[in-house]
């Protein structure tokens, strides 16, 4: 058995997202000494919300400093729609996070994807790989960029990112940026990384909480079928270096241990 994700338990979303704050900042300022940025990925749903409430909470103090100047935000997955759209992860994140960041924190680099593509999933995934890899390209040969930290969400049947059970995309290996066409979850064209690049990532944190969460981490940490799902793939790929953020209610039924504090 390889090394097991840690998986966090706290009071509320509020004490979550307080948590998340620190451990982001520590992924910070890790990669800010290893290449003075620090290149991340971002999920849609209820992540960003929570991640904007811990990051655009006032400083403890020294250490605890978010340089959004050297963040370059990339999303893990979007859906095939205008950047103004309802359904736009990037409009989501923008609205919740980079609209409000006050001018003294910096501004972060933001990719979103290419809207001329738009009607062309393939080359809309493809141009969205060939934006990582220049951004990755200066600092190594790039096989696999190796994000700095993933920002992921998990969906009630166990997907992450727009990677569903059973599809197809689950089981690339060789591109970055694959295309969903027929996505369980509205709407149902997406992009999305694919299961190597989150699997490389340095760190990955998942954010879970509500009722609404409990019976799927049941199933990913409890049982043998939850390692099968997108989400226990990377658990099992990517192991230690994975953190689940949860509260009380969505851990309620999980017998995997948990911790309190990070
Ligand atoms: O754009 C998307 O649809 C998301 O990236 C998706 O993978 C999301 O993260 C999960 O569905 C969890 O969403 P919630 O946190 O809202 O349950």
């Amino acid at each position: 058995m390889g090394a097991q994700p840690i998986l966090y338990s706290f009071d509320d979303v509020d004490a979550v997202s307080k948590a998340l704050r620190k451990y982001v900042i520590e992924a910070q300022n890790a990669a800010f000494q290893r290449h003075d940025r620090f290149q991340i990925s971002v999920s849609g749903g209820s992540l960003p919300k929570t991640l904007a409430q811990g990051l655009l909470a006032d400083s403890l103090g020294s250490g605890d400093k978010v340089d959004f100047s050297k963040w370059e935000i990339f999303f893990a997955d979007e859906r095939a729609v205008p950047l103004d759209h309802e359904d736009s992860n990037y409009k989501l994140l923008k609205e919740e996070l980079l609209d409000k960041i006050p001018k003294e924190l910096g501004t972060p680099t933001v990719h979103p994807i290419n809207l001329r593509y738009l009607d062309d999933l393939q080359e809309l995934a493809d141009q969205y790989q060939a934006e990582i890899l220049q951004s990755f390209a200066a600092k190594d040969s790039v096989k696999i960029p190796v994000f700095d930290l993933h920002l992921l969400g998990a969906g009630p049947d166990g997907h992450t990112c727009s990677l569903f059970p059973g599809h197809d995309l689950l089981r690339e290996t060789n591109a970055w940026v694959g295309y969903e066409a027929n996505s369980p979850k509205p709407p149902p064209r997406r992009i999305t990384l694919t299961l190597p690049v989150l699997t490389h990532g340095l760190k990955l944190a998942y954010v879970t909480t509500g009722d609404g969460k409990g019976e799927i981490l049941h199933k990913i940490f409890d049982t043998e079928e939850g390692k099968t799902l997108p989400c226990g793939l990377v658990n099992e790929g990517a192991g230690d270096r994975v953190a689940w953020f949860t509260d009380t209610k969505a851990v309620k039924g999980v017998q995997f241990p948990k911790k309190s504090s990070l």
